[in-house]
Parts: structure tokens; C-alpha cells; sequence
């Protein structure tokens, strides 16, 4: 499913509603019934509630909102904010509406000073102040409304988007003036704020409603920003013919480990094989070598004479290379790692370690050759990019920056890891839970996508798949395990299941 931006968002309701077509007033009718059912499912009539509308549209689908309620039988007490004397038409028609049918038990409209009602932990408020439209943070008396908000001791429903959140990009504030929301109600499409770390703090539980708006205006405009759908990741399957042999499902060499960092070698070439990889070729320190041969017995090793990775071996026979996890930071190790780069003409995992060091020499990072794949969590990105990143939006501008000047393939890992790619597009993806913040996930995630690309997919590809595979896997182990107890060796053992359901 694409992610719009708030202006796309307007485009497209302008779309809906000169090709539907719909009339603005009954598309917000439709928004806010939509919003009314969601809210009926989940609260009794019993519970009273305060709706705080604003002055556009978000607060027109307040108060129509409201005005369903009320007819359904629920108390509501309304407050409309027009300080500013100017109200969206749409809001406007809305406040004339519930002031005509007098069903809320009370409607305020505060045009100078606000007495707060009184907040219980009964009580349920709506949150219709912003949506899509603010323009920035708010200040002033929304700012003390909405900490008002925060400190009462309700339940929240934020519609569209907690008031204050801008629909992009967020900066972190000293005193941050967003609703804290206990449920997300958003309209058709998710915000790409909603795929930030630093904004799930406010959005709660985030459930999209379909309004029904132009699926042909959706399918056909150009956006910068997407997510993974299961039906295409099922597309790219490659299919194993009867007469495959290990020479002919890939051949995958895994750069890993240092003295006392066997297990991210063990973990990286498990997952490897595991991903379907013919064979599995890890080059690891002679210290290692007793341990990688009972661990993973179906992996070949390499020794490297010293208890790191200190030269650049002939790659010529492989398809793919991982390299990184449990390198360690010698510098000979850098210097090897670059001379590999050089002279490795098959695609690239660099991951962990081997991104520590392209960080720590910063101009290494500008001679990097190009279609590398990346795979950084967040504080190894800033690494990378060589300075410090407050905002989860900055550093996906930069990510994307970054994989546009180096022609490089990144995946920001988080709980929506995003791939950047050469074009300047980003694919979000939507499988993978907190039990995954373990040590090693990232890891099996390196061997995975090692291994589809020993098995002949594009970059593109095997970094879609890898990602969904690997968020899938931990969904299956998630529900076996617990997030408490699962570990990155259970990902792996999940693997199989997670193919199988792709083959489905
Ligand atoms: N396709 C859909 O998703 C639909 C969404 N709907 C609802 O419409 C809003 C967006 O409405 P819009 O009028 O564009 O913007 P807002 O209601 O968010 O507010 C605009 C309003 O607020 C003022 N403003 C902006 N920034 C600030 C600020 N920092 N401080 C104070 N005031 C500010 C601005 O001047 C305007 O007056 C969307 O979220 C949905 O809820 C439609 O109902 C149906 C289709
Ligand atoms: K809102």
C-alpha cells in the first residue's frame, strides 16, 4: 500500500471527489461514520465523552462525529475551537448541523477563553483539534489544551492523526505539544509519520479506516513511499526445478566472526542455509573454526590465520557476499574489508562491524563502489553518515540521500525496517515485532539476504524478501517462544515455516 503525503492526502480526496463523485460534506459524512463505527465497537453508550474539534476539516469530522453519537444515544459534550473566527466550510456546515438537531448534550464554541471540562478516567475524549493539515507544532493554547489532554486521566481517540503530529516530519521539541493517543482511528491510508519509532509514542494503537477513497488515484500516483504487500513478495518466489543441485541454488560466502564473536559467524551462515543458499562458504579466524564446524556442519570454512578477518580472499566463485557480523574493529580487518570491496564483483551484504569501520573512516564511505547493500540499525546509520540524527524522518532523508549519491541499497533496520533505493524510493516493511530487538537478529537478517541473492534475486528483490522473510520468521517464533524469550535462533528456526507460507 502507498504512503501519501499530507498534500498527496488532499489531492486525493480532491480526486475522490470530482471522480466518484462525492460532494466534500458527504465525504466527511462517510469519514465520520466511519469513525463513529469504530468508536461504537470499542466504547459503550455508557461511557460519556468530550470531543475537542478544531477549525478544518479534521474537526468538521468532529462534530459530524459527534452528531452520530448522540443519535445512537451516547452523552457528548462538543468543543469547538474557532479562535481565529474561520472555520473549514466543511466544519462550519457541521457546527450548523449539530446546533440544529441540539442532540449533543452540550455544544461549546470558544472564540477566547476556555473553562476545561472536567476529565475522568470514565470519560472518553476525541481528539478532532489537527489532522492532516497542520502546518506546525502547536503553540499557545492548543499547546496547554493538549497537555491538558495528556495529564487527564481518559482515554484518547485521536482521529486521522494525534493532534500536533505532523503527517512527515517531526523534530524533537523541548516541550513537544502532540496528543498522546490511546487509539489512532486514521482515514484509509497510514501516515508516514506512522512508520517512525519517535512518533509511536502518541499514536497508540493505529487502525485505518476505508473511506473508500479513489483506489485508481492511489494505484496510478507516483509516490516516493510504499510497503511491502505479501501478494508481491509471493510473486518473486523462485521456483527450485527437479533437477537443481547445490552447485545451482547459489553459492554464498559469509566474512564473519572474531575470537569470542563465533556466534554471529554461526548465526549469519545458519540463516543462510536455512534461506536456501546450495552452498555456504564462511571465512572465519582459525580460533573460530572447531566451534563453525559443529554448530553449522553444512557450512564449508575458510581460516583466516590470525583471530580476525585480516586479507581480502578471491571471490570469483561465489554469487554473494556477507560481510560483517562479529568482525570486530582491527584495523587490519578495515583494511581487508576495503581491499574485499575492490575486488568482489558479486553482489554485497555489508552489515555490523563492516559498517562500524566504513563509519569510522568516513571518507571510505564516499569510495564505496556502487549497488552495495546496507543494512544499519539506526545508531550505525548515524555512523555512517557521520553525524548525530534527533529525528527518525531526518535519518530516512538521509538514508535515501545516501542510496541515491552511493547507487547503494539501505535497509533502516526498525520495527518498520525501510529499504532505500538508488531511485529515491523507500519500501517500508510491515512483518517483525520487539521480540526481534535481540542479539543476533541482525545477523540472520545479513544471511538471509546473502542467501537470495547466492539464489539469483535482484538486489531489490532479495532485500524485500529478506526483510519480510525475516519479520515473518519472528512472527512465527513470536507466537511458539514470546516476544520475552525469543532469541535470534529461533528466527531461524522459523525460517522454514515462513517459506512455506510463501509457497502457499
Ligand atoms: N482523505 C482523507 O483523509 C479525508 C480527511 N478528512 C479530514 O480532513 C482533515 C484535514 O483537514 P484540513 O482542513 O486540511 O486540516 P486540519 O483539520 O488538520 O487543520 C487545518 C486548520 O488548522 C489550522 N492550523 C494548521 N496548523 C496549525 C497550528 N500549528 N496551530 C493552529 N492552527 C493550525 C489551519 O490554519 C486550518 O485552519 C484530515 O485530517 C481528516 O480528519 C476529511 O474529512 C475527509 C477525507
Ligand atoms: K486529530
Amino acid at each position: 500500500m502507498k504512503i501519501l503525503t499530507g498534500a498527496q492526502i488532499r489531492e486525493l480526496d480532491k480526486y475522490t471527489i470530482e471522480h466518484e463523485p462525492i460532494a466534500s460534506i458527504d465525504l466527511m459524512e462517510r469519514s465520520a461514520r466511519a469513525i463513529c463505527n469504530a468508536i461504537c465497537e470499542q466504547w459503550t453508550q455508557s461511557t460519556p465523552i468530550v470531543v475537542f474539534a478544531g477549525p478544518g476539516n479534521n474537526g468538521g469530522d468532529a462534530l459530524a462525529m459527534s452528531r452520530m453519537l448522540a443519535e445512537k444515544g451516547y452523552v457528548v459534550d462538543v468543543f469547538l475551537f474557532n479562535i481565529h473566527n474561520h472555520l473549514s466550510e466543511e466544519c462550519a456546515k457541521n457546527r450548523d448541523r449539530i446546533i440544529g438537531e441540539g442532540l449533543v448534550r452540550k455544544f461549546t464554541e470558544i472564540t477566547a477563553n476556555f473553562e476545561p471540562p472536567q476529565l475522568t478516567e470514565k470519560t472518553l475524549v476525541v481528539d478532532g483539534l489537527f489532522g492532516s493539515g497542520l502546518k506546525e507544532p502547536l503553540t499557545g493554547g492548543f499547546a496547554s489544551l493538549v497537555k491538558y489532554i495528556n495529564q487527564s486521566p481518559s482515554q484518547v481517540v485521536s482521529i486521522d492523526i494525534p493532534s500536533g503530529l505532523m503527517t512527515e516530519s517531526n523534530r524533537p521539541q523541548e516541550e513537544p505539544a502532540v496528543v498522546k493517543a490511546n487509539v489512532t482511528l486514521t482515514l484509509h491510508i497510514k501516515k508516514l509519520a506512522m512508520f517512525f519509532a519517535d512518533c509511536q509514542q502518541y499514536l497508540g494503537e493505529v487502525r485505518t479506516l476505508d473511506i473508500r477513497l479513489s483506489k485508481y488515484f492511489i494505484d496510478t500516483f507516483p509516490s516516493l513511499y510504499d510497503t511491502i504487500e505479501t501478494s508481491y513478495i509471493k510473486s518473486l518466489m523462485l521456483k527450485r526445478d527437479d533437477f537443481a543441485h547445490k552447485g545451482s541454488m547459489g553459492n554464498a560466502l559469509l566474512i564473519a566472526g572474531s575470537r569470542g564473536m563465533a556466534g554471529a559467524a554461526i548465526l549469519a551462515s545458519k540463516a543462510c542455509m536455512r534461506s536456501g543458499a546450495g552452498k555456504v562458504t564462511a571465512l572465519t579466524p582459525h580460533c573460530n573454526l572447531n566451534i563453525m564446524q559443529m554448530a553449522v556442519p553444512e557450512a564449508i570454512c575458510l581460516v583466516d590465520r590470525e583471530n580476525y578477518y585480516s586479507e581480502a580472499i578471491d571471490t570469483d566463485c561465489y554469487q554473494a557476499v556477507g560481510i560483517g557480523p562479529g568482525l570486530g574493529k582491527e584495523e587490519s580487518t578495515a583494511l581487508a574489508l576495503m581491499s574485499q570491496l575492490q575486488q568482489t564483483n558479486c553482489p554485497i551484504v555489508l552489515d555490523a562491524d563492516a559498517l562500524n569501520m566504513l563509519g569510522a573512516h568516513g571518507s571510505w564511505v564516499q569510495q564505496l563502489p556502487n549497488n552495495m547493500i546496507m543494512t544499519p540499525h539506526p545508531r550505525e546509520f548515524d555512523r555512517l553518515a557521520g553525524r548525530r540524527i534527533t529525528s527518525d524522518y531526518d535519518r530516512l532523508t538521509f538514508a535515501r540521500d545516501m542510496a541515491r549519491d552511493l547507487c547503494a541499497y539501505i535497509i533502516l533496520k526498525g520495527h518498520y525496517s525501510a529499504l532505500c533505493l538508488p531511485d529515491g524510493g523507500v519500501v517500508f516493511n510491515t512483518t517483525g515485532n520487539s521480540g526481534m530487538a535481540t542479539a543476533g537478529s541482525g545477523d540472520v537478517l545479513t544471511g538471509i539476504i546473502t542467501a537470495l541473492l547466492a539464489r539469483g534475486y535482484s538486489r531489490k528483490n532479495a532485500c524485500l524478501m529478506g526483510m519480510y522473510l525475516h519479520g515473518m520468521a519472528g512472527d512465527i517464533a513470536a507466537k511458539r517462544v514470546g516476544k520475552e524469550s525469543l532469541i535470534a535462533s529461533d528466527i531461524i528456526d522459523s525460517l522454514p515455516e515462513a517459506f512455506k507460507n510463501l509457497e502457499k
